[in-house]
């Protein structure tokens, strides 16, 4: 009989060799991104749940490092700020968490990574729609369908699975490669002569 670990493996495993076909809905994100940076602009991560901490985790690799040391670059997760998540939440709606920031802190040429393993989630939904009119690139990192963020987003990344935890695992692994693309794109590490 399986173990868990052994069931949860082989769905990971499975998903993960679908991935490739991925590949350039990744590289056009990242392409977005670094767009964004090298005009002055800033990358806003949001998600919620495991997907929170998705974005900051995937945001602290710009400001901080990723792999190799380099200047800092401009990128800021919306789910950090527990002040402005409850004054939101409490004062307007849950649904405005991510909105409002993205009004108060984006500008135009900015891009924003919004994350949804269903893609349904209303709050993401509300930022991708504010971000949108004020100019700012939107990026869905999205599972299942795409849910309705995958017609809302500027770009849409769809892992293709049901599982939100198998999603999540995948999530990471592109934020990771957009990080390192980026990084590259900028001229801020070294490109392998097989990488594009
Ligand atoms: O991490 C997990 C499950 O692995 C949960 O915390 C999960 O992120 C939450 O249920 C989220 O609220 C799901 O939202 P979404 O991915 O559908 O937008
Ligand atoms: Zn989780």
């Amino acid at each position: 009989m399986n173990t868990l670990f052994q069931h949860n493996l082989t769905q990971h495993l499975a998903l993960f060799n679908r991935l490739a076909d991925l590949d350039d809905s990744v590289m056009a994100a990242a392409r977005l991104v670094t767009a964004s940076l090298r005009h002055g602009g800033k990358l806003m991560v949001c998600g919620n749940g495991g997907s929170a901490a998705d974005s900051q985790h995937i945001a602290a690799e710009f400001t901080g490092r990723f792999i190799e040391d380099r200047k800092p670059l401009a990128a800021m997760a919306l789910s950090t700020d527990t002040s402005a998540l409850t004054c939101i939440g409490n004062d307007y709606s849950f649904a405005e968490v991510f909105s409002r920031q993205v009004a108060g802190l984006g500008r135009a040429g900015d891009c924003l990574i919004g994350i949804s393993t269903s893609g349904n989630s209303g709050n993401i939904i509300r930022a991708v729609e504010v971000a949108r009119a004020a100019g700012i690139t939107t990026i869905g990192l999205l599972g299942r369908d795409g849910g309705k963020l995958a017609a809302l987003c500027d770009h849409a990344i769809v892992v293709p699975d049901r599982v939100t935890a198998r999603i999540q695992e995948a999530h990471i692994l592109i934020g990771h490669t957009i990080c390192g693309a980026v990084e590259q794109q900028l001229g801020l590490a070294p490109l392998p002569e097989d990488f594009a």
